[in-house]
């Protein structure tokens, strides 16, 4: 029969590929019992050979020690936070000020995403592989969360790529969908443990334990909203953040499914429109949407005020009754 060694890299080739399969295609091939006996086979084929044990594996994914405490990570591109339009009339007179700082007459393309109501997280990969997490914390210095964020299904440990930057910082919302905080709370009650009062607390909550065996039990999920640090500088990317967030969805980070883009203010209202009707029917809950100029170049010439770009700007919904939820 095959050697220990290729008999543990073809299980984590096969269970990354069904991690991929149920956790950013929700297209699982197997049943979950075929699932958790090739974990347990590759977990104790592991235990066996302890010279072939990789970071990476994905048995590494159920959580390891316990900390003590978490450490500081200095953010080396800081984390900014995101000025507010609250109505029509601010989302229009953000296009006019760009238009005048620009000085052209021209509509810009925006890409349009939802603002998801979790929590912001960095995940730093080098040489395709996840070396570390962090919180925003304050935009400066957040907290080193990584064994926690490890255990999130739809973060993959490696990256699947011929062509990666050497050093590639992702920047994303980290959240719980509806369906797994209802669970999720209804699991707790039955413990007569702590009940969440909405699914980001729950998020931030799994997110801060010190023990990542409780995080891992958590429905966390992961979307990607834009790069931090790329390295080398020079490294190819494309021209636009709507084509850089395709390419990171081909190395395997999941997406929001809602992303889009639109041309203009007015191609912003209707997206805002559209999402605000479909609010009640997305898996997760959004507390407004996010509009960024598409151009990286423009994104550059217009730069940053205090601590937001000048480039983006949140459109928040009115705030959401919870008893009508
Ligand atoms: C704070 C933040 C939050 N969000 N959420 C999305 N979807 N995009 C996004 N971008 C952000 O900041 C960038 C504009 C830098």
């Amino acid at each position: 029969s095959q050697s220990p060694e290729v008999q543990i890299n073809t299980l984590r080739k096969t269970l990354r590929h069904y991690n991929h399969e149920y956790y950013v295609m929700d297209t699982p091939s197997v049943p979950d019992a075929e699932y958790d006996r090739l974990m347990q086979q590759l977990i104790e084929l592991e235990q066996a050979h302890p010279q072939f044990a990789s970071a990476q594996s994905p048995s590494q994914k159920v959580g390891g020690a316990p900390l003590s405490a978490f450490t500081q990570v200095t953010h080396e591109v800081p984390m900014l936070s995101l000025d507010n339009a609250f109505d029509e009339a601010s989302l229009l007179a953000f296009e006019k000020r760009l238009r005048d700082r620009l000085k052209t007459p021209q509509s810009f393309v925006f890409s349009c995403e939802p603002k998801l109501d979790g929590l912001a997280v960095s995940l730093l990969y080098e040489n395709g592989e996840l070396v570390r997490a962090a919180t925003r914390g304050d935009g400066q210095v957040g907290e080193n969360i990584t064994q926690n964020v490890r255990t999130i299904g739809n973060i993959p440990l490696r990256l699947e790529s011929a062509e990666l930057p050497q050093r590639v910082e992702i920047r994303g919302e980290v959240f719980i969908p509806r369906a797994g905080f209802e669970k999720l709370n209804a699991r707790q009650k039955a413990l007569g443990a702590k009940v969440f009062a909405n699914p980001r607390n729950a998020a931030a909550g799994s997110l801060r334990q010190l023990d990542p065996k409780i995080t891992a039990k958590r429905p966390l999920m992961f979307y990607a909203y834009s790069l931090g640090l790329v390295t080398p500088e020079d490294f190819s990317l494309p021209a636009t953040h709507s084509e850089r967030l395709a390419l990171v969805a081909q190395w395997g980070i999941p997406l929001c499914p809602q992303i889009d883009t639109a041309t203009g203010g007015k191609g912003c209202l209707e997206y805002y429109e559209r999402i605000l009707k479909a609010r009640d029917t997305l898996a997760y809950d959004i507390d407004g949407v996010v509009f960024k100029v598409d151009d990286i170049s423009l994104q550059h010439q217009l730069g940053f005020v205090a601590r937001a770009p000048r480039w983006a700007i949140a459109q928040k919904f009115p705030a959401q009754e919870e008893m009508t939820r």
